[in-house]
């Protein structure tokens, strides 16, 4: 009998998540839904501030519960699933690496703008020092070519990184064009191969499909599709989807279902969905978090949300410049009183 094709999901609803919700998830929320992904056998699941370890601030928008007590309250409950954590260099330090870790976090995912990956080199260093799975995410991968992506994939690799993602933030790819980064990693890199989707396309789940037949073996799901933006590919779906192809995750299609109908979807304030705004952030090719900063900033300077996430995406603003947003709004407030 020739063996299936196997999958390992990351879930991401407890970090990537936390921005459908303005980063309000409770301990309770957490506990409940850590623990039905628990007892439906998913792997990974992702818990932080949306933006990262030490995401919580103002420029990021504030958690309600601190989140290494998220942390604590996903480790209590899980005895098969192992609780990951993302830092972005800069946001989060070693020492929040470190915390995570003695918590229980068994998996340390890394991110960095996809030209950026030398600066990761420290805390991929500190995660395997401390005995963690560690994941280079490079972030924004519709701005680099292939070429450019296996060179910094090489650079994660180097400092020891067991996994590096395509993550395509914007939800801005096409499935040629996450083909083409998949494959090119493939051929160039001895470790294995992540992918994160974006929805705002609505592209998400042929993306992750693409990435999945161009050799990824380690993808991120989110229950409900609860993530920045239109969310990321939605898992009860990705689980179904994928057993129809033959491929196994491991995962149990009808727990996953419940949990998405009985516990996530009554939490939600409104359904993960795509707007007129995440939309757009895919078109022009920007940050899936920055659709509710430029929402925020449209009404103050009464503009459209989507003239500033165009002229940001003409720009190429990246994660971390969340800044720029409200200089933009600014800029085209002024020009609009002078016409
Ligand atoms: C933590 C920053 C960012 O939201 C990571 C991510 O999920 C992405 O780039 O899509
Ligand atoms: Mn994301």
């Amino acid at each position: 009998m020739t063996e299936r094709q196997k999958v390992l999901l990351t879930e991401v609803a407890l970090r990537d998540g936390s921005h459908a919700l303005s980063h309000q998830y409770t301990v309770q929320q957490v506990e409940k839904i850590a623990k039905g992904l628990n007892e439906a056998k998913v792997p990974y699941i992702e818990v932080a501030h949306g933006d990262g370890l030490a995401g919580s601030s103002l420029q990021y928008g504030r958690s309600k519960t601190n989140e290494f007590e998220l942390i604590e309250a996903a480790v209590a409950v899980t005895d098969f699933s192992k609780v990951a954590v993302l830092l972005i260099p800069g946001i989060g330090t070693v020492k929040e690496l470190k915390q995570a870790q003695q918590l229980g976090a068994k998996m340390a995912r890394i991110a960095t703008h996809v030209t950026e990956a030398d600066v990761s080199a420290q805390h991929i260093y500190a995660a395997k020092e401390l005995g963690m799975e560690t994941v280079g995410f490079l972030m924004m991968s519709h701005m680099a070519e292939p070429e450019k992506i296996v060179e910094q994939a090489k650079l994660m690799e180097s400092y020891g990184a067991d996994i590096v993602y395509v993550v395509d933030s914007a939800g801005a790819l096409l499935p040629n064009q996450v083909t083409t980064r998949i494959k090119a990693m493939k051929e160039n890199i001895g470790v294995e191969i992540g992918f994160h989707a974006h929805n705002n396309l609505s592209l998400a789940m042929a993306n992750t499909l693409a990435a999945i037949e161009a050799g990824a073996t380690r993808i991120d799901g989110s229950v409900r599709c609860l993530g920045a933006g239109a969310g990321n590919t939605q898992t009860e779906v990705l689980v179904g989807v994928l057993d129809r192809m033959g491929i196994e995750t491991g995962v149990d299609f009808y727990k996953m279902m419940d949990l998405a109908e009985d516990v996530v979807a009554p939490i939600l304030p409104v359904p993960q969905e795509i707007t007129k705004n995440s939309l757009v952030l895919g078109y022009a090719g920007v940050y899936s978090s920055f659709a509710l900063h430029a929402q925020r900033a449209a009404e103050k300077f009464n503009l459209d949300a989507r003239d500033i996430l165009i002229e940001l995406g003409n720009r190429k603003v990246v994660g971390g410049q969340e800044d720029m947003i409200v200089d933009v709004a600014a800029e085209l407030a002024k020009v609009k009183t002078f016409v």
